[in-house]
C-alpha cells in the first residue's frame, strides 16, 4: 500500500481545471520532485494534498482520507506561500510559538534543529531584521524540527545561498533516510535532480512521471 495516493483528483475554477484528474502514488520515505512551469498547478496540488482546498476524487494519507481543513492523518510539515512568521517575536520564539501547538520538542530540540543551518546565532535576532534566506531557512527549520513525518516544501530553496542549499539537501536526504516522505515543488533543476528518486512534471493541472 501506497504512503501517500491519490485517485482522480480535480480541482475546478469556473470553466479550467486546476488540477485535472490526477492519480499518483507516493512511497513512505521517498523524495518526490513536482516540476512544471508557473502557473502549472503544482502549488495547488499541494494545497489538495494538505487538505487546504476541496477537490473531487480522493487523497489518503497512511491509509487515511484528507479531508478538507481537518487535522491530518499524519504530522506534517509544509512550506507553502510565504512563511508567515511574526516579525516582533524573535527566530527561537517564532519556533517555540509553533511547536507549542503539538508540544512535541523543547526548546533545546529547536535550537538544535536551528544549529542545522546555523541559525542558533540569531534565535536571539527579532525576525523583522532576518534576511529572505534567514527567513527560508527558519521556514525549512520548522517544517522538520518536530520529526514530521511528511514534509510539503513549495520551493523550500528560494533565497538560499549555495551553502544553505548543500546543508538542506544533506537534511533532506538525511530525514528520507529515516522515513521521513518529502515532496518538494522546485524551479531548482540542481535540488529536484540530486534528491528526488521520483519527479513529476505538472503541466496545465496534470501530471506525468518523468524519473
Ligand atoms: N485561489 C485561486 N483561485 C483560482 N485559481 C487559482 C487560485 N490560485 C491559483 N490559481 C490558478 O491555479 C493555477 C495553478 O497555480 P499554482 O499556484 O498551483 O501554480 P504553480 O505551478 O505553483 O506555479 P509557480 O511555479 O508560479 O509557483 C494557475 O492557473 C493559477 O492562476
Amino acid at each position: 500500500m501506497a504512503y501517500i495516493e491519490l485517485k482522480n483528483v480535480s480541482k475546478q475554477a469556473k470553466n479550467d481545471y486546476i488540477l485535472n484528474d490526477i492519480s499518483l502514488e507516493i512511497e513512505k520515505g521517498q523524495i518526490v520532485g513536482f516540476v512544471g512551469e508557473n502557473g502549472s498547478g503544482k502549488t495547488m496540488l499541494f494545497r489538495a494534498i494538505l487538505g487546504f482546498i476541496k477537490t473531487s476524487g480522493e487523497i489518503k494519507i497512511d491509509d487515511q482520507v484528507v479531508r478538507l481543513n481537518s487535522e491530518m492523518p499524519v504530522n506534517v510539515g509544509t512550506i507553502i506561500e510565504t512563511p508567515g512568521f511574526i516579525n516582533s517575536y524573535t527566530g527561537l520564539k517564532n519556533l517555540e510559538y509553533l511547536a507549542a501547538i503539538k508540544n512535541l520538542v523543547n526548546k533545546d530540540q529547536i535550537i538544535a534543529a536551528m544549529k542545522d543551518f546555523g541559525m542558533d546565532k540569531y534565535k536571539d535576532t527579532k525576525v523583522k531584521k532576518y534576511s529572505l534566506g534567514m527567513r527560508q531557512k527558519l521556514a525549512i527549520i520548522q517544517s522538520y524540527m518536530e520529526g514530521q513525518d511528511l514534509l510539503v516544501l513549495d520551493e523550500p530553496t528560494n533565497g538560499l545561498d549555495d551553502e544553505a542549499v548543500e546543508i538542506f539537501k544533506q537534511k533532506m536526504k538525511s530525514l528520507s533516510s529515516q522515513g521521513k516522505t518529502i515532496l518538494i515543488a522546485s524551479h531548482d533543476k540542481d535540488v529536484i535532480n540530486d534528491l528526488a528518486d521520483k519527479i513529476y512534471r505538472v503541466k496545465l493541472g496534470k501530471v506525468s512521471l518523468m524519473k
